[in-house]
């Protein structure tokens, strides 16, 4: 892997995974041979109806689930190109869940993934099919960040 991608201080900003972003869901991963593992337990800033996680974010952890298993393999970032989503059942605050991220296939550079969220007890609520296309570059902070604006005062 590029050690200089590791370096890259802002990827400890990521809204997902970063442990420098105080607004973030500190997601943390295990990657085996074929898939990539999190859990997770919403909490109440997540929460859209009362007791049931936000859709949007739901969607943030397939994403990232998948996208950390194509960044562990390929050392290389991915963007996500297209992502479908079924929410089969509410995600509850304070219950925790299993987030899984598997390749499918892939075409070039373009790979599809396949994400799931689970109840510890195997239930399914709610999965993915994406597409995420493997990028060489590094990617940079926006001109804004590197100048030193944006930041909160
Ligand atoms: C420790 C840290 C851990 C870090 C771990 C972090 C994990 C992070 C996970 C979160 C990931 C994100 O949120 S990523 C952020 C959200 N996503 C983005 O910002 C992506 C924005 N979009 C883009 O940048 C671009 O559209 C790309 C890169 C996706 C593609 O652009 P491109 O490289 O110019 O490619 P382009 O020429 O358009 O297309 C190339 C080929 O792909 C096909 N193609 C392009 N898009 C699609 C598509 N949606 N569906 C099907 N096919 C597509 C084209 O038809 C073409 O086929 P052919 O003609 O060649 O056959």
């Amino acid at each position: 892997m590029d050690k200089s991608l590791l370096n890259n201080n802002e990827y400890s900003w990521c809204f997902a995974c970063g442990k420098d972003n105080p607004s973030g869901l500190h997601m943390r991963f295990e990657i085996d041979d074929d898939k990539c593992t999190a859990y997770f337990t919403p909490r109440r800033e997540h929460q859209s109806y009362p007791g049931r996680m936000h859709g949007g974010l739901v969607a943030v952890l397939l994403d990232e689930v998948t996208g950390n298993y194509l960044f562990a393999k390929e050392g290389k970032p991915s963007y996500t190109a297209k992502i479908e989503i079924r929410y089969r059942q509410p995600l509850a605050i304070g219950e925790e869940v299993v987030c899984t991220g598997r390749e499918l296939k892939r075409k070039g550079r373009m790979v599809e993934m396949q994400g799931t969220i689970c109840k510890k007890d195997g239930t399914l609520l709610a999965e993915c099919l994406s597409k995420m296309m493997i990028v060489d570059e590094t990617p940079q902070p926006s001109r804004k960040l590197a100048a030193g604006e944006g930041e909160e005062e």
